[in-house]
């Protein structure tokens, strides 16, 4: 579905953060990528999104090549959907508003349907449809901030750390709406975590980051059991 080879990556010329990352995920997959701060995570979002131009390397979508193609063509034409860690709403913005931006390149026959399947799904927006998202609680904003993002049926959707800033049971409410999410639209999911445990139990695979390349990566269910991931990665907690 994506797959990304040996990409080169940084927000300097002089300055590599990606140093040859490669990695994949297949259509509809939950993949969490994990690693110390600093590591590169949001440096590959960024770079997928299109933010950021690779160096070296390539981004290849459903067979097609996308390294070089702009953020708002990966949005419009592309299919990939960002969610950013901070700001991901518009807070002077009802939820009705912010969907709208959302469904910007749609029909307003076809925003308003989109809109109303995505009520239907996440039943919080219909409930503060007219309320500023300034007023929603915290995950109520992650939900919006998803259901914005999903507005033009995006294939690839990008999460940067979406559980921060959440309590523990909130942060369960939206890993189920993410779950929701691949369900219902089938979509795929890179997804930037640093609640480890947590993001693995909804997660098919994952990669370990490292320094700007993959030092790590396998099944969701096993690299949680890994004692050296645990030790790592994951505070050496019991899964
Ligand atoms: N806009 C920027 N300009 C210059 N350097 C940046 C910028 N954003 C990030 N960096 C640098 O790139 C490196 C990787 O940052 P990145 O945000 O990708 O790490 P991360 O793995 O997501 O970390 P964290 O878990 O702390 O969010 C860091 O050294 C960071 O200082």
């Amino acid at each position: 579905m994506i797959m990304i080879d040996k990409l080169v990556a940084g927000y300097s010329a002089e300055v590599d953060i990606l140093k040859g990352m490669s990695l994949h995920a297949q259509h509809a997959e939950i993949i969490t990528l994990l690693g110390p701060n600093g590591c590169g995570k949001s440096t590959l979002l960024k770079t997928i999104a299109g933010f950021l131009r690779p160096r070296q390397g390539s981004i290849t979508l459903q067979g097609e090549d996308i390294s070089a193609q702009p953020v708002h063509h990966k949005i419009r034409h592309g299919g990939i959907g960002f969610v950013p860690q901070t700001e991901n709403v518009f807070a002077a913005l009802s939820v009705r508003e912010n969907l709208q931006v959302g469904g910007h390149y749609l029909s307003s026959l076809q925003a308003r349907q989109r809109m109303e399947q995505l009520c239907e799904d996440y039943p919080v927006l219909r409930r503060k449809f007219n309320a500023p998202a300034a007023s929603l609680s915290g995950g109520e904003r992650q939900i919006l901030a998803l259901a914005r993002a999903l507005m033009p049926r995006p294939r690839l959707l990008l999460l940067d750390e979406p559980s921060a800033g959440l309590s523990p049971k909130v942060l369960l409410e939206v890993f189920d709406a993410i779950c929701t999410v691949r369900d219902k639209e089938q979509v795929t999911i890179l997804m930037v975590e640093q609640n480890a445990m947590e993001a693995l139990r909804i997660s098919d695979r994952a990669y370990v980051l490292s320094m700007g390349t993959v030092a790590l990566s396998g099944k969701a269910g096993e690299l949680m059991h890994d004692p050296q991931v645990r030790e790592l990665y994951l505070g050496g907690r019991a899964a």
